[in-house]
């Protein structure tokens, strides 16, 4: 039986703009599971990207709780949060973050530099497959590839959890798939807990677990019994 790293209960999330509240969750409970790559789906507004930030520390829920691996993150200052954070979570985006004046290396040594146990930035350069353009700079690389320095800086740290948010979005389906490719190996390879967000419904079939939100509310999770490789899904 895997163990629970993520458990919510009764979350909620509600924007209060003045003149409307906006229910971005509106009660989910969740369990999510060590060294499992779960995939968030449902359509815009539902709900993924306020999750995905409560379980990375970025953001409170307004009512509801939270623990990672049984410490509670419900209650936890701001200060609190940015040590669970830089200690145990790696974050990708959809559009890389990356700064521009710096090479590949030198973008993965911003994380190597302060992290506790890193990895050598070319060690984690290597796994995403580009050990032949550590000093490259952002602009003379693919989106695709600058989605993998992206995943290297994330997971230069070796955090337990990867979060995700719509890392293919910005990608055509070979290089889509090239970056999914490195995703797998990384959960495969550390048993890194994995969770990505996306709007593409084909990701689903590479995943341990598939979550899917509606208004605010999970309204289905799946437990794949056979997964694809990412180099079998056709988007
Ligand atoms: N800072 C904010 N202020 C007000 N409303 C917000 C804020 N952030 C998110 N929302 C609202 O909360 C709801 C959920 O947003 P969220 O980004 O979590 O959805 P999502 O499922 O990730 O959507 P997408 O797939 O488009 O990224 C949406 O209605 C959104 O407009």
């Amino acid at each position: 039986m895997a163990e629970i790293i993520f458990k919510t209960q009764g979350i909620t999330k509600v924007y209060d703009t003045g003149e409307v509240k906006v229910f971005a969750l509106a009660g989910v409970d969740l369990e999510l599971f060590k060294g499992e790559l779960t995939v968030l789906l449902g359509p815009s507004g539902s709900g993924k990207s306020t999750l995905l930030n409560i379980l990375g520390g970025l953001d409170h829920c307004t009512d509801g709780r939270v623990w990672f691996d049984g410490i509670e993150l419900t209650d936890m200052s701001d200060r609190s949060l940015t040590a669970y954070r830089r200690d145990h979570v790696g974050f990708v985006f959809q559009f890389y973050n990356l700064v521009p004046s710096l090479t590949a290396r030198e973008n993965v040594q911003l994380v190597t530099d302060v992290a506790p146990d890193p990895m050598p930035a070319e060690e984690a350069l290597e796994l995403v497959g580009l050990g032949k353009r550590m000093d490259h700079f952002p602009s003379e690389l693919s989106g695709g590839e600058q989605q993998r320095v992206a995943i290297a800086r994330a997971i230069a740290k070796r955090p337990e959890i990867l979060l995700c948010d719509e890392p293919t979005g910005a990608l055509d389906s070979t290089t889509g798939v090239q970056v999914l490719e490195v995703l797998r190996d990384i959960n495969e390879r550390f048993g890194t807990t994995t969770v990505v967000i996306t709007h593409n419904a084909e990701i689903q079939r590479m995943a341990h677990r598939v979550i899917f939100f509606q208004d605010g509310k999970i309204s289905e999770t799946r437990v794949n019994e056979t997964r694809l490789a990412p180099s079998e899904i056709v988007w």
